[in-house]
């Protein structure tokens, strides 16, 4: 018997991830909410406004009832933006069973609630497994079987397990872990450092300003999801420093471009409407910003992102306040434990 897969969320992502799964062989549905979307999609083949130049195989059923999109599927993926998953999955757990496994490819961070994708599946579902999928994954190129690696994300190692094999083809290797709070926040937090790379971009700075803001854009990461329970091991994995790599460096990235226009001087909103899509680090940006009060942990990147995002800065400003901050031991914390010291 086929496989049965719904996907929520007709964006660039859920798209690429429907054509992944049917050409899989699965029975897959996928759910958008717009009408007009559908009908331009039915009539010319291809997702135009998220995913152009990919058609769109005429065997997924692509439908705005979610329950029809719901019904009987042993794996729901939730492919929307983050901020409006609480609200989507408020409306689909009436259709949604226990037995249903959820799989959230989201990246970010809930505003105010500060919670990760996998804490408000917990409320809402609270009877139904979960897994996180994340990792250096642009839609544009898993559409066209560029080889991509990621990372399923599960406390369960035989959930962990059914979801890379679910997954998984010649062409999409999936890497699987326990740390869902690393890979969750990963993939989150590396878009808040993405828009910090566009933006240097903007400003017509090189190479040697970007890996400064990658490496210790990790760093910063690293030191919160420390204290959030994630492993530190997830960080130099797919889900961390991959995925930032990818979002820092491919134009492909909505952060990167938006960040771009940024730091060329387009006001953020103009920004945020030419690229078109979700630009998931402006509002992870402020709660990543909330997270490093609440935890205590110094995160001057993202500080500075948010300065600018949040309260008007000026991009220049900001360079400055990171480049002329006090001095610094390069391993702050090993060194206030004895190790790298003279
Ligand atoms: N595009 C990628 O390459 C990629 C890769 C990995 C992860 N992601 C993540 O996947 C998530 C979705 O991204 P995307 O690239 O598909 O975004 P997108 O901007 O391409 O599409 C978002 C989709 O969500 C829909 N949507 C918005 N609000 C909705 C609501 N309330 N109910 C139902 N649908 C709604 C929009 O209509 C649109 O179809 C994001 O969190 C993103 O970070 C994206
Ligand atoms: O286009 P972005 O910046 O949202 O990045 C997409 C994916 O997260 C890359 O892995």
């Amino acid at each position: 018997m086929k496989r049965k897969i719904g996907v929520i969320g007709g964006g660039s992502w859920g798209t690429a991830i429907a054509i992944l799964l049917l050409n899989k062989g699965y029975d897959v549905n996928l759910y958008l909410r717009d009408e007009k979307q559908l009908e331009k999609i039915r009539d010319s083949g291809e997702n135009a406004k998220y995913l152009p130049g990919i058609p769109i195989p005429e065997d997924i059923m692509i439908t705005t009832d979610l329950e029809k999109s719901l019904y009987e599927r042993e794996v729901v993926v939730t492919s929307v933006p983050s901020q409006v998953v609480r609200n989507v999955l408020n409306s689909a757990k009436k259709y949604i069973n226990k037995e249903q496994i959820i799989v959230n490819v989201a990246k970010g961070i809930e505003n105010h609630s500060l919670l990760r994708i996998s804490q408000i599946v917990e409320e809402i579902l609270p009877n139904n497994k979960f897994a996180a999928l994340s990792g250096p994954s642009h839609a544009e190129e898993v559409a066209r079987n560029v080889p991509t690696a990621v990372v399923a994300a599960s406390k369960e190692k035989n959930l962990a397990e059914y979801i890379q094999d679910v997954f998984m083809t010649p062409y999409f290797r999936v890497y699987t872990n326990p740390d869902v709070i690393g890979v969750e926040l990963g993939g989150s937090l590396k878009n808040v450092i993405a828009l910090g790379a566009g933006i240097s971009d903007g400003l017509g700075y090189g190479d040697n300003t970007k890996a400064a803001l990658m490496t210790r854009g990790i760093i910063e990461i690293s030191r919160l999801g420390g204290k959030m329970g994630a492993n530190h091991g997830t960080f130099s994995g797919l889900a961390g420093i991959g995925d930032l790599i990818v979002t820092c460096t491919s134009m492909h990235s909505r952060n990167r471009r938006a960040g771009i226009l940024i730091g060329q001087g387009v006001k953020i909103e103009d920004a945020v409407k030419r690229v078109g899509m979700i630009v998931e680090g402006i509002k992870t940006t402020e709660s990543a910003y909330e997270l490093s009060l609440k935890y205590n942990v110094p995160m001057p990147i993202t500080k500075e992102i948010y300065e600018v995002l949040y309260r008007g800065s000026d991009v220049k400003n900001s360079v400055y306040n990171l480049m002329l901050r006090d001095k610094k031991h390069e391993m702050e914390e090993a060194a206030q434990e004895n190790k790298y010291n003279w």
